[in-house]
């Protein structure tokens, strides 16, 4: 079962008025991972698409999208999927790839039907792209690590880029997630935005009672989502992201725009927050 919902892109003084209810129903995604089901959510920030596929022990295909009005869902898009469940099988273009929890899957333009199998909670994240780059499954260890922070401001953490210049070619998709270290719980601070890139987050491994405040907003108006485990918060170019954790938390960054350098940001210190 497929089901899709549409996100149109929030002008920030529009965002500014927004009280708690409509802040989470335009910029948090919930729900995404449902037994048997993909769930999409088909935003307008650079058309790019997030969601869930959770097999649940049948098989489960991503094909047709109405939303995008082409033969696949994949004809003029390219996709990337992390694997956050157990161990799982995605199958396309004739080939399958073995996927744990942690693995991350490239799927390029023209791919064709996705099937997704076994007991993984795959999330998904696509954009539109302008040529085809190879399938490739991407593993922990192939990641360009990064260690950030330090313990004594609390955001000691690890960015593992997987779709990212320095691994792999994309077309607008830039992948991979941040990992905290224990005891620290802040990730993405200084926080910074990039008019040039939407970006969304996709929180995870979070124990079922922990909530991250998930910071958004323009670095000068800005406001808060309370987010649980394997919740999504969509960050428009103008929004801050950052988030700190009552436990500890993985997030899945992903992004799609104008360029794909991943240092192309704009810091907010936290002296200029308000
Ligand atoms: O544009 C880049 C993204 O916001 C994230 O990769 C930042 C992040 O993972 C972190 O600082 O912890
Ligand atoms: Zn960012």
């Amino acid at each position: 079962m497929l089901s899709v919902e549409t996100r149109h892109a929030i002008h920030p003084e529009h965002a500014r008025t927004m009280g708690t209810e409509e802040l989470r129903r335009h910029f948090l995604g919930e729900g995404l991972f449902a037994p048997g089901e993909i769930r999409l959510i088909y935003t307008h920030y650079d058309r790019f698409t997030l969601g869930g596929a959770v097999p649940d022990g049948a098989p489960l295909t991503l094909d047709k999208v109405e939303e995008t009005r082409t033969a696949t869902f994949l004809e003029r898009r390219e996709l990337g999927v992390v694997n956050i469940g157990g161990p799982g099988k995605v199958s396309a273009s004739g080939e399958s790839w073995e996927m744990g929890r942690g693995d991350v899957l490239y799927l390029g333009m023209g791919a064709g039907p996705v099937t997704f199998e076994g007991e993984g909670r795959f999330y998904l994240t696509s954009a539109p792209a302008h040529r085809t780059f190879p399938n490739r499954l991407i593993k922990l260890e192939d990641a360009n690590r990064v260690e950030l922070g330090a313990a004594e401001t609390s955001n000691k953490r690890i960015i593992n880029q997987f779709i990212h210049p320095t691994v792999m070619e994309s077309c607008q998709l830039v992948l991979g997630y941040t990992q905290l270290v224990e005891g620290s719980v802040w990730n993405t601070m200084p926080a910074h935005t990039h008019d040039r890139r939407m970006e969304a987050y996709l929180y995870w491994g979070m124990a079922p009672e922990s909530r991250v405040m998930h910071l958004m907003g323009e670095p000068q108006e800005t406001r808060h989502l309370v987010i649980a485990n394997e919740e999504a918060a969509l960050s428009p170019p103008w929004s801050i992201h950052s988030g700190a954790g009552i436990g500890g938390y993985t997030f899945i960054w992903a992004m799609a725009g104008d360029n794909v350098d991943y240092t192309d940001m704009d810091f907010v210190q936290p002296a200029e927050l308000k």
